[in-house]
Formats: structure tokens, C-alpha cells, sequence
């Protein structure tokens, strides 16, 4: 089981904070000119990745000190609490077991019924592509809705769109939102005769979810289509499904021990298995799998997911950097920081530590990202010359899909930045200031600004796999060493609650006990709200 210890009251944490005072003024630029073999350190070349992060403020005692700590809070017990099934998830007393979605050598009970999921995953979604899965009216499916939101949507989205060049024929659309404007557009190209809708939910009780389930199930109906052969589930919560229509063989069973953001390895991810076939989707988990091994096998100084998730905490923890940012330079990664944001900051984003006690350090960090070069059109201005430091991790490929001079384009800005944040205006690239140019203080910029590289052969189901499971095991990583349980998600549950209570006294035109200002809106908006239904 986990240990429950105070990180900042470790010895190792004291020696980083002392590391911290002589290492905060240290320039990455003069580490650079001082080691010219840095990189041999401080990257790691794993199967078809390489991961630099020789552009850090760190150096040899840096890494030893953090390290230090993560053995210090015994991280190998934690890793091996998480593989075990043990009950790590304490608050909910359930195991985290999304790695055994993806174990294909466990032989445990609980992989066999895995197993068996995966089995009819593959047999509902051959059918489905080969047209042998038919409609009301005995015709191949076209389209596939993937009705579901937070992790029921986030994950299976994101992959549906990065694995975009190995789609097969048919047409798979996202709905999460309760935005009928959104939805009614969708509708409307739409054939209610050739659609399939797959109703993603683990709890089978998320409002929005089931509102627009309830809303494709009137459309279908209207259409006089059999809504037992158009709507098919993936749920933990067989009762509820059955009761919504949907027969028992349409239900893909979901787990306890998979969290809802970590679980586009299972049933919750049929909506991959149907764009791309289940072949890719097999890809997809190896690739996972592969990574898991690296995760539980590897020295913390050469494992990819600790170095990150410590590199995080280094500048997060001690630094008191906020936010960190992920920059995929691949059009197809587009929904890439979106589903990050949901695996790291609702599992990190805790303030009571594992012995109940508030903590009194910094917790989960701030996500965000876009691709590039999009991203240096929009926002890199900041990290060049503002105030703030954002550490980048930049993520690129090394052949695209489809062969273009155009990559090459591509590549060089994703290596042009991070240098640049690396270097400044010096060097190779320094411009000597012209003496009448009154502009000339607003043209330097200083360099030291941290970045990770990923350097991977080619975005494929495999590669993609790979790239998940560092993040998901990064967030593991932080998470168990700032001692907060990753896998609750009470905040959000309350959230939910008090949009029910306020929709009802929406519903009686009755607003009641809420603050002034929430009153003053909520007022507002029945006054002026124009129902014409
Ligand atoms: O799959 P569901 O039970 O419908 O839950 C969907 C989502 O609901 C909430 O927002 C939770 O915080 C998420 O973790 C979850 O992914």
C-alpha cells in the first residue's frame, strides 16, 4: 500500500530546496557551454522515441536529489501497489487497473473478463465494418455516434482524430456537450436509417450523457427505426442501460477499477475499434503495454514517465513555475491537450493529502496546449519574452504519414523553438544592434526557458499507445509523490449536484438561497429567457 508521508517534510526534499537556491540563477546556456556532451546525460532513447530533456535547469545533482526523493517516498512500492490491483484508490476502496486492460500476459480473473470484452469488441466491430451489423432497414451502418462526456468522450476523441489516416469508411462523431444548437446541426446530416449510436457512460447516470442519449432515442424513434439495433452501451451500470432499451448483448461492460479518464483502453474506446478497425486498436494497447513495462522495469533515471513527472515537481514545487504546456507539431493531436488536461489536473488537482491533512505545498499543475506551429502564431510571444516561465514539451514525428517536403518545414520550426527558448538571441543567431535603432531593448530575449523534446519515429496506433501511457504514468507519478489520491473526483461530483438544484428552480421559476450575485444572474436570465418551445 501506499506510504502516507509529508514529501516537503523528507530530507530529500530539504536537500532539493538548498539544490534550489544555487541552481535558480544558473543560466541552461552556460550548463550547455560547460558540458558539451550534456545530451548523452539527460535523454533517453526507448524503442522509436527519444526523449530530450537536456534543455532543464537541472544538472548531474539535480537529477540525483530527485531521484533521491522519489526513493525516499518509496515510489518502486507505489508502482508495484498500482500493478498489483491493490486497493490504491482508497477513497472509493477500489484497485487502478487500467494497465490490465492492456496486460496481455497477466492471467489473472480479472484479465479474462477483460479478455472476453476485447473478444466482442472485435467480433461487434468487424461486423459493424463489414456491413454484417445491420440497420432497422437491413442496411450497413454509415455513421457511429459516440454519445458520452469527460473520459467517455475525451480519450476515444482525441484517438479517433490522431489515428485519422487509418480510418476506414465510416463516419464517427462526438457528442458530449448539452448544446442543442450543437447537436441539431449534427442531426441534420445525419440518415436516422444508417446511424449507430453508442451510448458511453460508466456511471449511466452522468445528466448529460443520458439527456442526449434520451434525444438521439426520440430521433431514432421518430424515424421509425428500432432503437435496440441503433443504440448500443458501454457501462458499468447494466440495470440502468437495459432500462434505457438497450439490449444485454448491446452492453459493453466498464470496470470499477478503470477511472473514467484512463479508460479509452476499454469498451470505452469501441469507438476507436469502429473507426479504425480492431487490428489498430490491438495496436494502440501494445504500444500502452510496452510503455508499462518500460514504467515498472526501468532505473528512475533513465524511466520517461519518472523523469518527466520529477522534472514537473522540480519546477512546479520548487521553482513555483504554474503551468506547463504540451505542443504536439501534428495536426492530428489537435484534441491532445484537452484529454491531457482531464488525465492530469482531475487527478492532481487535490489539497488534502493522504493522511487527511491539508498539504502545504503545490499540487497538480496547469495543462494547456495547442499544436504548432498554430501555437507560435497565437501564444509563444509569452514564452519568449514575457514575465512567466512555462515549461514546453514539444512532441513531433519524424516522418509523416503521407511524404512531403512540407514535414521538413514543420520539423524545423519544432526544433527552432525549443532552441530558442534554450539560447535567446545569441549565438549563431545574435544580430548586432544597429546603434540608431531605438527599438533595440525590445528585440533581445534572454533564453533559459525549460522545454522536454519527444522525437518519435512516426504517429502510429503503436507509437500513439506509447505516448498515452507516459502521461498517464506521469500523472501517477506526481500524484503518489505529493501524497493525494489521483483517482476521486468528489470536487467535479458536487458540481453536478448543484447544476440539478438550480435547473429545478429554473424549471419552477423559483430562485431560492443562493448568494446575491448568483441570485442577480440566475433572475436575469428568467427574465429574459424566451422559451418558444
Ligand atoms: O462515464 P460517466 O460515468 O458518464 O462519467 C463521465 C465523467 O463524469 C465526471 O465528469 C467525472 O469527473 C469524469 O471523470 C467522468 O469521466
Amino acid at each position: 500500500m501506499f506510504v502516507k508521508d509529508n514529501p516537503s517534510g523528507t530530507v530529500s526534499w530539504e536537500h532539493l530546496r538548498n539544490h534550489f537556491f544555487e541552481m535558480q540563477y544558473v543560466k541552461m546556456q552556460e550548463l550547455f557551454n560547460e558540458d558539451k556532451d550534456r545530451i548523452k546525460k539527460f535523454h533517453i532513447r526507448w524503442k522509436d522515441f527519444i526523449v530530450d530533456f537536456s534543455k532543464n535547469r537541472i544538472n548531474d545533482t539535480t537529477l540525483r536529489l530527485l531521484v533521491d526523493f522519489a526513493n525516499e517516498m518509496k515510489l518502486s512500492q507505489g508502482i508495484e501497489a498500482l500493478f498489483n490491483g491493490e486497493l490504491i484508490n482508497e477513497t472509493e476502496k477500489r484497485s487502478v487497473l487500467h494497465t490490465a486492460l492492456r496486460d496481455t500476459k497477466n492471467k489473472s480473473a480479472v484479465t479474462e473478463e477483460i479478455k472476453e470484452t476485447l473478444f466482442r469488441i472485435k467480433m461487434f466491430s468487424d461486423k459493424v465494418i463489414k456491413g454484417e451489423y445491420r440497420s432497422t432497414s437491413d442496411k450497413p451502418f454509415t455513421d457511429i455516434v459516440n454519445v458520452g462526456i469527460g473520459g467517455s468522450d475525451l480519450g476515444p476523441k482525441m484517438v479517433v482524430e490522431a489515428l485519422g489516416n487509418y480510418r476506414n469508411h465510416l463516419k464517427t462523431h462526438f457528442v458530449s456537450n448539452i448544446d442543442f444548437d450543437a447537436i441539431d446541426e449534427l442531426l441534420k446530416k445525419l440518415n436516422p436509417e444508417t446511424t449507430l449510436v453508442i451510448v458511453v457512460s460508466k456511471s449511466f447516470t452522468t445528466k448529460e450523457t443520458i439527456e442526449n442519449a434520451i434525444l438521439f432515442k426520440n430521433w431514432l424513434i421518430a424515424h421509425k427505426q428500432d432503437v435496440s439495433k441503433h443504440i448500443i452501451a458501454v457501462s458499468t451500470n447494466n440495470n440502468e442501460a437495459q432500462a434505457f432499451g438497450i439490449q444485454e448483448q448491446n452492453i459493453f461492460p466498464m470496470w470499477d477499477f478503470v477511472g473514467g479518464r484512463f479508460s479509452l483502453w476499454s469498451a470505452v474506446g469501441i469507438s476507436i475499434a469502429l473507426s479504425v478497425g480492431y487490428a489498430h486498436f490491438e495496436d494502440l494497447l501494445k504500444g500502452a503495454e510496452s510503455m508499462d513495462e518500460h514504467f515498472k522495469q526501468e532505473s528512475f533515471d533513465k524511466n520517461i514517465p519518472v523523469v518527466l513527472a520529477l522534472l514537473s515537481i522540480w519546477y512546479n514545487n520548487f521553482f513555483g513555475f504554474e503551468t506547463e504546456v504540451v505542443i504536439p507539431y501534428a495536426n492530428k493531436l489537435t484534441d491532445f491537450p484537452a484529454y491531457l488536461q482531464q488525465v492530469t489536473m482531475e487527478s492532481n488537482g487535490k489539497n488534502i493529502d493522504r493522511a487527511q491533512n491539508p498539504v502545504n505545498y503545490q499540487t497538480g499543475t496547469i495543462v494547456w496546449g495547442e499544436i504548432g506551429t498554430n501555437s507560435q502564431h497565437a501564444f509563444f510571444q509569452l514564452f519568449h519574452q514575457g514575465t512567466k516561465i512555462i515549461p514546453v514539451d514539444f512532441i513531433g514525428f519524424i516522418n509523416p504519414f503521407n511524404e512531403s517536403d512540407m514535414h521538413d518545414l514543420l520539423m524545423a520550426n519544432f526544433f527552432a523553438q525549443s532552441e530558442a527558448l534554450l539560447n535567446g538571441k545569441v549565438g549563431n543567431y545574435a544580430e548586432q544592434p544597429q546603434e540608431d535603432d531605438v527599438n533595440a531593448v525590445y528585440k533581445g530575449f534572454l533564453g533559459n526557458r525549460p522545454s522536454n523534446t519527444f522525437l518519435i519515429e512516426k504517429l502510429t496506433p503503436e507509437s500513439l499507445g506509447k505516448l498515452l501511457a507516459i502521461y498517464e504514468h506521469k500523472t501517477f507519478v506526481q500524484g503518489y509523490l505529493w501524497n493525494i489520491y489521483s483517482f476521486d473526483q468528489f470536487g467535479v461530483e458536487y458540481g453536478k449536484k448543484l447544476a440539478e438544484s438550480i435547473r429545478e428552480e429554473i424549471q419552477n421559476k423559483h430562485i431560492k438561497g443562493h448568494d446575491c450575485s448568483t441570485t442577480f444572474l440566475l433572475e436575469n436570465y428568467l427574465k429574459y429567457r424566451k422559451k418558444t418551445l
